[in-house]
């Protein structure tokens, strides 16, 4: 398959602080591909260098092209800090993009499409948060571009405006762009990518489907019990489980649905008593919480306490 972005050991610093430290990835047409990972880890400096708006070391092409002499017509880019002129219209500033391009989208069109057909004569000052950043996702596609590359652009928008937006990719995609998506929303992530690459410390931790990576780094499912819980009572709790504490909520791991009635008769037994139950499959934020060690998972330990019972029936 033809590639139509390709990292090769990309390096950036800024004085002593390294932003990316050796980063390689690519991505092929109508791929998906999502960058997740802690405030700092790189994202927008990757974007950075792969867009040619800051300098770095190694290979970066699109297009097999060098990102600064490459087509501009063929990218659509939405940086993460993006303040247009805030006396002009939703349309009046997508027109302003338009004009920047040879060949271009219809702007009501595109208006439509990120949902401000009905905003589209307002002042950007005058536009919400969510609306503002919608404004600056048509201003990326108004080019109608092969490779779309999206620094947190459902930041500020409204779950029904996300899923619009989710729905809006996922179409283009089908199409065969090649959308680079940078997010925190591991959600996004687990629905629109085709692979997820993890950043950590400028380094690419993990770059694989999400439920490749959910298999691989997820760990077992969790039964979460949420009460008024606390070191005390991880101690107290006689269940061959390991349970941690979390937050002040109990983290039963491997519980499989028919156990669970066993956890409630072991926190009966010692007379704790709890709000809700919820079981859940590991998901693509719990592969995030152990691979960048930010979590409260089992690995690094750095959550208040853990029980780590021996084996038994889960
Ligand atoms: N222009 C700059 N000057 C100095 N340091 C910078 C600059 N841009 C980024 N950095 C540093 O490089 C590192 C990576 O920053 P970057 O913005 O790429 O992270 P990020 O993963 O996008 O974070 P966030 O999730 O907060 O957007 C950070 O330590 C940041 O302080």
């Amino acid at each position: 398959m033809t590639e139509v972005l390709v990292a090769e050991d990309v390096r950036r610093s800024y004085g002593d602080t390294v932003a990316l430290d050796g980063v390689s990835l690519s991505a092929t047409a109508g791929e998906v591909l999502a960058l997740v990972g802690p405030n700092g880890a790189g994202k927008t400096t990757l974007v950075r260098a792969l867009t040619g708006t800051t300098e770095a070391q190694g290979r970066v092409e699109l297009f097999g092209e060098a990102p600064t002499v490459v087509d501009r017509d063929r990218i659509g880019l939405l940086p993460q800090s993006f303040t247009p002129h805030e006396r002009l219209t939703a349309r009046e500033l997508v027109a302003y993009y338009a004009g920047l391009y040879d060949e271009t989208r219809d702007v009501d069109a595109v208006l439509e499409d990120v949902g401000l057909a009905d905003t589209a004569d307002t002042h950007y000052e005058n536009l919400s948060g969510g609306q503002q950043r919608r404004t600056c996702v048509a201003t990326a596609l108004i080019n109608d571009p092969d490779l779309l590359v999206l620094d947190e652009p459902t930041t500020g928008i409204d779950p029904a405006g996300r899923q619009a937006l989710w729905e809006l990719l996922e179409g283009l995609a089908d199409r065969g762009v090649t959308i680079l998506v940078t997010t925190h929303y591991m959600e996004e992530a687990q629905r629109l990518a085709d692979r997820v690459g993890l950043l950590a410390d400028g380094r690419l931790v993990a770059l694989d489907a999400p439920e490749a990576l959910v298999a691989d780094h997820g760990g077992d499912s969790q039964l979460l019990v949420d009460g008024e819980f606390d070191a005390a009572a991880v101690d107290a709790i006689d269940y061959p489980a390991e349970t941690t504490l979390r937050n002040g909520r109990l983290v039963v791991y491997g519980v499989r649905p028919e156990s669970i009635g066993g956890v409630v008769d072991a926190l009966d037994a010692v007379g704790l008593g709890y709000d809700s139950l919820t079981w859940k499959q590991p998901d693509l934020e719990d592969v995030y919480l152990e691979l960048t060690g930010t979590g409260v998972g089992r690995a690094g330990e750095p959550k208040e306490t853990a029980s780590a019972a021996a084996g038994g029936a889960r």
